[in-house]
């Protein structure tokens, strides 16, 4: 059984949060002891938005939960930049190893997509391989997601990738139909469930996630 879970997207803005609070939601109702780390969460204004709701559903701690805040809504190497501060890369390894050992199971999330800046010359596809974690990667439903997703895998070459979530399908793109089969054949990645827009994403992305555990317990 898998131990913990990097949570990646294609872009910002498509559903890692959302689908990370569907899989703790998941295991939890399992049993596990899920815990949720968002190293660095910016867009903090006045709160942690993605930290603060997951840290309700695992019952964490929210200084558990989130190690760094930044005020504005940009890549963390750039809030560095603009607010000041600097961020430790060894204390987000120890503090993950930390949850790995208390808790059944860690989701991790990242911040936008997966080469986006933590500091320099280091992004988050260094602290997965850092981390030495298996990646789910998030991936919107409609046209350019062929792209996005190949090339965001192209970035992962090297990462030990479980699996693909497409997320927001509305039935209104006709190229929704065929980018699931066409991103499998090309990437030889499972696109392991797919989510549609929903006036309440949580429940959906929550019930197509649920058969899903399967692959990660
Ligand atoms: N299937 C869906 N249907 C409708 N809205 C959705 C769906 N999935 C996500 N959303 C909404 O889209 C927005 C972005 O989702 P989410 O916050 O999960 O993205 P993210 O990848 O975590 O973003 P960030 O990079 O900022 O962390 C949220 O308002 C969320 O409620
Ligand atoms: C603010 C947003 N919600 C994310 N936390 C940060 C996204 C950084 C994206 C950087 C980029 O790809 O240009
Ligand atoms: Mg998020």
């Amino acid at each position: 059984m898998l131990k913990s879970l990097f949570i990646t997207a294609t872009d910002t803005g498509v559903g890692k949060t959302t689908i990370s609070y569907a899989l703790a939601k998941t295991l939890i109702e399992k049993g596990l002891k899920v815990a949720y780390f968002k190293p660095v969460e910016t867009g903090a204004d006045p709160i942690p938005e993605d930290a603060t709701l997951l840290s309700k559903l695992t019952c964490q701690q929210i200084d558990e939960v989130v190690l760094y805040t930044f005020k504005n809504p940009v890549a963390p190497y750039v809030a560095t930049i603009m607010e000041g501060g600097g961020i430790d890369l060894e204390k987000i390894i120890k503090h993950y190893e930390y949850l790995v050992q208390k808790y059944d199971f860690v989701i991790v999330e990242g911040a936008g997509g997966v080469l986006v800046p933590i500091k320099e010359n280091y992004t988050y596809r260094e602290l997965i391989k850092d981390l030495n974690i298996p990646v789910l990667l998030v991936s919107r439903a409609s046209l350019g997601t062929i792209n996005h997703t190949l090339l965001t895998l192209e970035a992962l070459k090297d990462a030990n990738i479980l699996g693909i979530v497409m997320n927001g399908f509305t039935g209104n793109d006709i190229s929704e139909e065929k980018n699931p089969e066409v991103i499998e054949k090309f990437s030889k990645v499972k696109v392991i469930a797919k989510c549609n827009k929903s006036e309440t994403p949580i429940s959906e992305c929550y019930e197509k996630l649920k058969n899903a555990a399967g692959l990660i317990l």
